[in-house]
């Protein structure tokens, strides 16, 4: 037996759609934003997107380690982070004016963090290292962020997030 699918009733290329839509005017944004001329889609290259799924369990997390995700980097152009709605889970990211550190681990210990409390229905975007790299340092620094161990609600507190990295990640 042979199925036939129409392509327009098939999820996964309607949301391809959905988001290659998203996509350009999202970068559009960014273009004008940060007054760019450079491109950041549109070329087989920038054109790679990978999704990922992280789920965090403090209770699986052993005593000494205090982050579920620790200082980094994200390596594409930008990544796009939805979370699990509670208002304090741990997200923070650096803030880079409070170090002269280059790389994600000084700087992890080294800045000031600022706690980025989850608003419901929010998105949000961070810069990575390809777009610091396309647009030069002084338009853009790539987002230094780390997810903490939470220090509200139960001790069994469990979060899930969803990223979209944008562009070919730097090596
Ligand atoms: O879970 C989060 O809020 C952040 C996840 C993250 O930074 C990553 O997957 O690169
Ligand atoms: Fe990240």
């Amino acid at each position: 037996m042979q199925v036939v699918f129409d392509k327009a009733d098939v999820p996964a290329l309607i949301l391809a759609k959905e988001w290659t839509n998203l996509r350009k005017e999202l970068f559009g944004t960014v273009s004008t934003i940060l007054d760019s001329a450079e491109p950041l889609i549109g070329t087989p290259t920038l054109d790679y997107d990978s999704v990922g799924l992280n789920f965090y369990d403090s209770g699986k997390l052993s005593l000494d380690r205090d982050y579920f995700n620790p200082a980094h980097k994200d390596s594409g152009t930008l990544t796009i982070l939805v979370r699990s709605s509670e208002a304090c889970d741990g997200l923070e990211i650096a803030d880079l004016r409070s170090t002269e550190k280059i790389d994600s681990e000084a700087i992890g210990r080294e800045a000031n963090f600022i706690p980025v409390p989850a608003v419901a229905g929010e998105v949000i975007v961070l810069a990575g290292t390809r777009l610091q790299r396309l647009l030069g340092k002084a338009k853009v620094r790539a987002c230094v962020h780390r997810v903490c161990r939470p220090t509200q609600g139960s001790d069994k507190h469990q979060r899930l997030s969803l990223t979209i990295f944008c562009g070919p990640p730097m090596k």
